[in-house]
């Protein structure tokens, strides 16, 4: 009896630790996402203000992706971690949904407008840069408010309308700016590997490019259904029954 009572005792000293254990790491990981949110929302609010200062002092969207391009680079690169946010389980949503937003956005930055320099200039480029910008500013600003439990409307409204019009336009952007890469990519060959060589394969980045737009077409849909359907969740509070991935 005594030693069930001990038994009893120690389990829920196990209990305890183990429960306190995970308050410590839920503790840790909420700080830690409040960090990253201020921080991301902090390093698009500094592009913005690049991108209106440039504009004010030239007069001209010519250079302006050279001028931003260090932060726009950092800041976008560091949202890999959402992908690793949502499979750690730091964050309750889809990894298949950010992660095709995430790869989608990176490779737009490093394979595209990085490396193909005659396209920076664009106007495509400053049409998804400034939507990502608006996009960004009240996506991040609205996590971190909410983790704050400090939600102004206005922000909350923001979040789940303002992409009805910036994502098809986003995503305008970032297929003309593809667009406009597809002669420089065709006629300098470049990333792309031809036969014969030793390991028998051979790479055309210029149709994978535009197999990536293609993509666009079943992709997009899908990312913008996900945003209608938490558009009424959080806005009108319907309960919606997500299929897992
Ligand atoms: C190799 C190359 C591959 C290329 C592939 C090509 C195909 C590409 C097809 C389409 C490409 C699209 C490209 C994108 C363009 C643009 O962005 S244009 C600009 C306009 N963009 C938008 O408006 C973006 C809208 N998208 C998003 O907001 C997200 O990226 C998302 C992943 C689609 C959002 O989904 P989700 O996270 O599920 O929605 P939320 O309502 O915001 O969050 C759900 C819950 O998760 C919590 N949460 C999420 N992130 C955080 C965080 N950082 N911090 C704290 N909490 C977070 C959130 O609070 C919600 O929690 P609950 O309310 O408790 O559920």
């Amino acid at each position: 009896m005594a030693s069930s009572e001990e038994d009893g005792g120690s389990n829920s000293s196990v209990e305890e630790k183990e429960n306190s254990k995970k308050k410590r790491l839920g503790a840790l990981a909420t700080a830690w996402i409040i960090f990253y949110n201020i921080t991301m929302t902090a390093g698009w609010l500094v592009l913005a203000i690049a991108m209106v200062r440039f504009y004010m002092q030239k007069g001209t969207h010519k250079g302006l992706y050279r001028s931003i391009q260090k932060t726009l680079k950092f800041f976008q690169t560091f949202a890999v971690l959402e992908v690793v946010h949502c499979m750690v389980g730091i964050v309750r949503t889809s990894v298949l949904v950010t992660g095709v937003q995430v790869c989608s956005r990176t490779f737009m930055v490093w394979f595209i407008t990085h490396s193909i320099k005659q396209i920076q200039n664009e106007e495509s480029v400053v049409l998804y840069l400034v939507v990502w910008t608006v996009t960004e500013i009240t996506r991040y600003s609205f996590y971190t408010f909410n983790l704050l439990n400090h939600l102004p409307y206005f922000i909350k409204w923001a979040r789940y309308n303002l992409f009805i019009v910036l994502y098809p336009v986003g995503v305008a952007g970032e297929l003309l700016t593809i667009y406009a890469a597809l002669p420089f990519v065709k006629k300098t060959g470049m990333f792309s590997v031809r036969l014969p060589n030793k390991y028998n394969v051979s790479f055309d980045y210029y149709y994978f490019l535009i197999i990536i737009m293609l993509s666009y077409i079943p992709l997009f849909p899908q990312l913008y259904f996900h945003m209608l359907r938490q558009r009424r969740r959080v806005l009108y509070g319907e309960v919606i029954v997500e299929k897992d991935d």
